[in-house]
């Protein structure tokens, strides 16, 4: 049964509306080390952007989390709004229900983090609305039980990370263009990660390295030598600006300073690629709604 009234009323204008779930980038990606369960310690930089996935949350009076409409070839089970709706359920004992509706832009399995952002969308959203009161280190927690790109989406800054990117520090970025090439292809994060060839013990840097220029990226070699798509995309968007993979692809990006620049190689490249325009955001689109709230 759906219902409708909501025992808090400050949540009462959060049901309904729809919420952003942004995508980041990973522009620099060190692996400096692999910990004893397998998971690989990194160093990175996010950068929050300001292409999003929308979510509308329907309050259930029942014991019942559920999508609107499955994603193809996500088993609602697998899906991860309803594994952070479970999630916290569980951890709360909250006894309601919701009903997701999830308006996806973000390719899946392009590097973009979009699953993890709607996961912890979710989780920030529905903490709200069920008032459920976790602070946003607890939230983070729960989230990375869910995967590694859950964290910087909750913690809803661009960061500089460490550990497997949930050690996060807040840093402020220059909110260029990019320019970003999804290939046609799928990278299995998994599968990279267990290749033989990966480099595993790159030295660490420090924030002044990365702002200097150290821009590397240790999935790239392994990642294009599996993925010529990804290596095409790298070398079409090379035409146009310095082109890097963003996590373990297989999304490729450029920056651009120049709004005009980045507009004319988007135009250049939208009839034999997918491509998006985005901007980089320092604060996640996510926290700027919930501040206006
Ligand atoms: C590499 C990064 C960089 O931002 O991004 P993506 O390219 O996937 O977006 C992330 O660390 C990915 O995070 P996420 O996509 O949430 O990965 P998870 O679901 O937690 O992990 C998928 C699999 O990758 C491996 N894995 C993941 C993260 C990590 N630091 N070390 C690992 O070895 C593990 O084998 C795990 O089973
Ligand atoms: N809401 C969701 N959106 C996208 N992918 C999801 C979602 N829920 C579960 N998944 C699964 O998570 C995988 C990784 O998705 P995604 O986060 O989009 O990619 P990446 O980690 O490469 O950025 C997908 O291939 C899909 O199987």
């Amino acid at each position: 049964m759906e219902s409708n009234v909501t025992e808090n009323p400050a949540a009462i204008a959060g049901w309904r509306e729809k919420w952003p779930a942004p995508a980041k980038l990973n522009l620099m990606l060190k692996i400096t080390g692999r910990r004893a369960d397998g998971y690989h310690l990194l160093q990175t930089v996010f950068q929050i952007i300001d292409l999003c996935d929308w979510l509308t949350f329907h309050p259930l009076s029942e014991d019942k989390v559920c999508l609107q409409e499955q994603i193809p070839g996500v088993a609602e089970t697998d899906e991860l709004t309803v594994r952070a709706a479970k999630l916290l359920k569980q951890h709360t004992g909250y006894a309601g229900g919701v009903r997701i509706e999830l308006e996806k832009n973000l390719p899946m399995g392009g590097g973009l983090g979009g699953g993890s952002s709607d996961a912890a969308t979710t989780l920030v959203v529905l903490n709200r609305l069920w008032d459920l009161r976790l602070s946003q280190q607890q939230l983070m927690q729960l989230g990375l039980q869910l995967g590694a790109d859950v964290p910087i989406f909750v913690f809803g800054h661009s960061a500089w990370g460490e550990g497997v990117g949930e050690e996060l520090q807040a840093i402020t970025l220059p909110e260029y263009w990019l320019l970003i090439i999804k290939p046609d292809c799928h990278v299995n994060t998994r599968q990279i990660f267990l290749a033989e060839g990966l480099t595993r013990n790159s030295a660490s840097i420090k924030m002044i390295d990365f702002i200097a220029g150290d821009y590397s990226n240790d999935c790239t070699a392994i990642v294009t030598s599996m993925y010529p798509e990804v290596k095409n995309a790298i070398r079409a968007l090379s035409e146009f600006g310095e082109a890097r993979l963003t996590g373990t692809g297989a999304c490729v990006f450029a920056v651009f300073v120049d709004e005009n620049a980045a507009r004319a190689a988007y135009a250049a490249l939208q009839s034999e690629w997918v491509v998006y325009l985005a901007r980089g955001q320092n604060q996640s689109p996510l926290y700027k709604k919930l501040d206006r709230e």
